[in-house]
């Protein structure tokens, strides 16, 4: 039997890089999925031995690990079906050993870090049992539209699913895609979260709670508040294609904040009362059922401060800067979104501008229209 599971992608509205430090931030899940597919596969094929195999699909590239060989590395594991336990670090070191002999490209080994991120959740989850899944994804990866929970929750919905440690998923039979319940999605967001770790060093947990929970939420320090929202905003997203490292952005803030404690304490203070002020316009938009673009100009300067601000910790970049003044010939405000450093761009669009988008793109920029505030995880058995 295989078990799919997709997760979707976000765009952070307010508040990232503070929110690592406290501040509360402002995320909503985009119609952008990454899809894991599990198929668990008998000892006996492959020979007896068995292995776990990764199928990337976007990436065209597929890795295996032999059975005995993570036995060997790893120990006897029989795998885990309650809440996750940290990496260890002697668990990283041996993960890290496996990552020798894969044949990942040089212009993709920021790969490996996803690679490390999938052998501990498999490991942890299913032990050592041979499988094969692949890895599907409408999301640029590394670019701030949260590829990386993406990942690790779509993942660990397929593993927790087929190791039988959540259930069967709710929705109507005609549906393919199922949700689960809320006790399930908290197991997944958990096991996704420490994925995450591996991946990012020190998430806040706002990627992969969004990705798991889905639709518009405020995040503050581990906390979730899901925002009701009528008529979701309208964003254009365009991705620069500079490629940035999540991991790299966060330390780099965080070795800014050690320099100037002070002076990143008031700025981190600052981008909380933004999305405080942004997460209250969009509840009393739907409390008062209008809709939130009555309340653009408040959301618009909103963003256009927390951009500055994100210039403040160091993560802003030319290519950004590029779209920002782009956006600005047409009366449009953007901000970065995600880690920055390059990466998608967000522009609050009231209609959208056909003529904004194509000049964007003469730059060698991509641009998304996506829907903001959708479902979560999903899962779908056949
Ligand atoms: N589909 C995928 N297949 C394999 N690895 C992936 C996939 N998606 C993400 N990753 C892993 O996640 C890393 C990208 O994560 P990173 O956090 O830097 O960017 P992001 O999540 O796209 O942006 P942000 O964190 O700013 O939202 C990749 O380098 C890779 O290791
Ligand atoms: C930069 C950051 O704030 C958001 C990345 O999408 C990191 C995090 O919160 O984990
Ligand atoms: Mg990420």
């Amino acid at each position: 039997m295989e078990v799919r599971a997709r997760a979707p992608g976000k765009i952070i509205l307010a508040g990232e890089h503070a929110v690592v430090h406290g501040s509360a931030a402002v995320a909503a899940a985009i119609d952008l999925y990454t899809t894991s597919s599990l198929r668990l596969l008998p000892e006996e094929e492959d020979g007896g031995a068995g292995a776990v195999e990764l199928d990337l699909r976007d990436s065209a590239l597929v890795f295996s690990w032999p059975c005995s060989r993570l036995r060997g590395a790893l120990g006897e594991l029989s795998g885990k079906a309650g809440a996750p336990a940290p990496c260890s670090p002697d668990k990283l070191a041996a993960i890290a050993k496996l990552m020798e002999g894969q044949e990942i490209p040089e212009a993709k080994i920021w790969l490996s870090a996803g690679l490390s991120a999938f052998l501990y959740l498999y490991t942890s989850i299913l032990g050592c049992r041979p499988g094969k899944t692949v890895v599907i994804s409408d999301l640029p990866i590394g670019a701030g539209l949260g590829s990386s929970a993406a990942f690790c929750v779509s993942m660990s919905g397929a593993l927790l699913t087929a190791s039988g440690a959540v259930g069967t998923g709710r929705g109507s039979g005609a549906e393919e895609w199922q949700l689960f319940g809320k006790d399930d999605l908290e197991l997944v967001n958990q096991w996704a979260f420490q994925g995450e770790k591996i991946i990012h060093g020190k998430p806040s947990g706002i990627d992969n709670s969004v990705s798991t929970f889905g639709s518009m939420i405020k995040f503050k320090k581990g906390e979730l508040t899901n925002l009701r929202s009528r008529n979701p905003v309208k964003m254009l997203i365009t991705d620069t294609r500079v490629g940035r490292n999540t991991k790299a952005l966060v330390a780099g803030v965080s070795e800014r904040a050690s320099r100037h404690p002070d002076a990143t304490a008031s700025v981190f203070n600052a981008v909380n009362s933004i999305s405080e002020e942004l997460s209250s316009i969009v509840e009393l938009a739907a409390e008062d059922e209008i809709a939130i673009t009555s309340k653009e100009d408040k959301l618009a300067e909103l963003m256009e401060m927390n951009q500055g601000l994100l210039q403040c910790m160091g993560v802003s970049h030319s290519s950004i800067e590029t779209v920002l003044r782009t956006s600005l010939k047409y009366s449009l405000v953007s901000k970065l979104t995600g880690a920055g450093g390059g990466g998608c761009v967000l522009t609050l669009i009231p209609t959208l501008l056909e003529k904004v988008a194509t000049e964007l793109e003469s730059y060698g920029f991509r641009c998304f229209k996506v829907e903001v505030g959708g479902r979560g995880l999903q899962v779908c058995r056949g």
